[in-house]
């Protein structure tokens, strides 16, 4: 692709002739190729500026950096931007060049997941090609690709866009991360609708006020979605004021589904032990729904997917009836097995306190026996929030198993004793497998459990190795055991 297609967003006023070709653009200097554009981002470890001169040796076209970025004496030319993430994010798009026609991305601090697999499936019950993209991976028609980041980074992002669009895929929801809003890897997005689910306190290691949380997540809605677009705002949430504020002000069709609800309106829901019926206002009639999963949150998460499905041109009645089949995304209040006496195993993604409160709260009505809940902290991430989330699950649990989740760097008993200290009555044991075993042997008839933290991981993280362990596995090994 000639350099000259990108100057809307390269400033032309530099040295360098429009007349060449770009090979490739990344912002790891580590992987560049020869002809490639590197963009020099200041990150959270490292400055990409100091990478500039590895980047011209490994034959980079040109360096794109901020404007006060120091990038030492160069031999290639430098272009100079206000936002080189931004800016990085808007060529990839360009120079990937397709993306699915109809995208839409969901934000919030819990069930981005569940929202994005939950709208593909209603786009796949209409019979179209679709595709959902996040914590769990890239899921599209003969695809299942295990991910890593919520958010991926815009090369990787477009690259993939491209990918799904050139395979036919014509319509994809993606999970937008704060962390991804913030280092712009949506930017060069082209959204139909966005969606907003909730927010609770989260990643304070990155963002140093709830504030600067919630307005990384607005850019969503001030930034990113074109004026008038769709935005499905879940209207039940302490945030759902805020949220709703912002997508007003930018000019956006505001669309607020749940209790509070006008596009959406849920009127009603009754519980049962696997599934909830629900009656559901919307376009002047009213619709009864038979979801078959378990939990509160997963009706307010349809809710919103429903709503983006609307959004991007599903009837209303085919996107309802589509709740019908819906699946959770895996380790989302997932049942793995019961006991022989019929006691309820779940694995739940819960690793920050909203979740944890809300999953606990959710088993709750039909809990006859005890809640048993096993769950940690990660190491290297919020310190904050392990207290907090050990006081929430003495409260809300009956059992209560503190162990370990991805101590990463950190030393594993420091992480548990701060959930600890806020835990009385709770039992430590820092093997997670043995965790595991321990609760699944408590268990009685009417008891449910809910192992926390992992959901869909298949490793645990201990100093910088990752060692295969799924929560999924170890209920699974543990109930057979339980049965012999
Ligand atoms: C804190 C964070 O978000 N980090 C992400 C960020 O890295 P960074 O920009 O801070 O990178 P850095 O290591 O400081 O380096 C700065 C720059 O120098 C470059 N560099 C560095 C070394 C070198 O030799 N050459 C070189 O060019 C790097 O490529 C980078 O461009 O940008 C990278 C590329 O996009 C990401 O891979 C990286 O994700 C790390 C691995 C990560 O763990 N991120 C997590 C926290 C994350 O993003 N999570 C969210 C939310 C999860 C949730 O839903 O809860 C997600 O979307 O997954
Ligand atoms: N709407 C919701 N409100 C509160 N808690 C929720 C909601 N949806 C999901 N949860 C809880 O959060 C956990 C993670 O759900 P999900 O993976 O859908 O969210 P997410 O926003 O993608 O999370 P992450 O940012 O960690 O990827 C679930 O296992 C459940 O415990
Ligand atoms: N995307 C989240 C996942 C956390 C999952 C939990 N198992 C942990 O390791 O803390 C993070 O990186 O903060
Ligand atoms: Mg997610």
């Amino acid at each position: 692709m000639r350099f000259s297609e990108f100057a809307d967003v390269l400033p032309s006023e530099n040295s360098l002739s429009g007349a060449f070709d770009v090979a490739g653009v990344t912002s790891d200097s580590r992987h560049v190729a020869p002809g490639a554009l590197f963009f020099a981002v200041a990150g959270s470890k490292a400055d990409g500026a100091a990478y500039a001169a590895d980047a011209a040796r490994k034959g980079a076209a040109a360096i794109v950096a901020g404007l006060g970025a120091d990038l030492g004496p160069l031999t290639i030319p430098a272009i100079r931007v206000e936002d080189p993430r931004r800016a990085l994010a808007l060529v990839a798009a360009r120079f990937y060049g397709a993306q699915p026609a109809t995208m839409v991305a969901v934000t919030g601090t819990s069930g981005k997941t569940s929202v994005a697999s939950f709208t593909r499936q209603i786009w796949e019950y209409d019979g179209l090609a679709a595709a959902s993209i996040g914590t769990t991976g890239v899921v599209a028609p003969g695809r299942n690709d295990y991910g890593s980041l919520t958010t991926p980074d815009p090369v990787a992002l477009h690259k993939l866009l491209s990918e799904l669009a050139t395979s036919g895929v014509t319509h994809a929801a993606m999970e937008a991360s704060s962390h991804g809003l913030d280092q712009r890897r949506l930017d060069g997005v082209r959204l139909a609708a966005a969606g907003f689910t909730n927010l609770g306190r989260d990643h304070m290691d990155y963002h140093p006020t709830v504030e600067d949380y919630l307005n990384a997540k607005m850019r969503l809605f001030d930034t990113l979605l074109p004026k008038s677009a769709p935005a499905v705002i879940f209207a039940d949430d302490p945030y759902s004021t805020p949220a709703i504020k912002a997508a007003t002000a930018a000019g956006l069709d505001v669309r607020t589904v749940g209790r509070h609800g006008d596009f959406l309106q849920l009127k009603r829901v009754e519980h049962e032990r696997y599934r909830q019926r629900a009656e559901i206002a919307a376009g002047g009639e009213i619709f009864e729904v038979d979801l078959p999963l378990a939990g509160d949150f997963q009706i307010y998460n349809a809710l919103v997917a429903v709503g983006l499905a609307i959004s991007t041109g599903v009837p209303f009645a085919k996107a309802m009836k589509a709740l019908e089949k819906l699946k959770g995304a895996s380790g989302r209040l997932e049942l793995v097995g019961t006991t022989p006496t019929g006691a309820p195993a779940y694995v739940d993604y819960a690793h920050k306190p909203d979740a944890l409160e809300n999953v606990l709260s959710s088993v709750r009505p039909f809990t006859t026996g005890r809640i048993i809940v096993v769950f940690g902290c990660g190491g290297d991430r919020d310190r904050g929030k392990r207290p907090i989330m050990g006081e929430i699950a003495t409260r809300l649990a009956d059992v209560t198993i503190v162990t370990d989740d991805n101590p990463r760097s950190e030393v594993p008993a420091e992480i548990r004793a701060a959930i600890m200290a806020a835990a009385p009555g709770a039992i430590e044991i820092g093997d997670r497998r043995e965790a595991i075993h321990e609760a699944v042997s408590m268990l009685k008839a009417g008891d449910t459990l809910i192992v926390a933290g992992k959901g869909h991981e298949e490793g645990q993280t201990i100093g910088a190795e990752t060692f295969p362990f799924s929560d999924h596995d170890e209920v699974r090994k543990a109930l057979k055991e339980w049965s012999a």
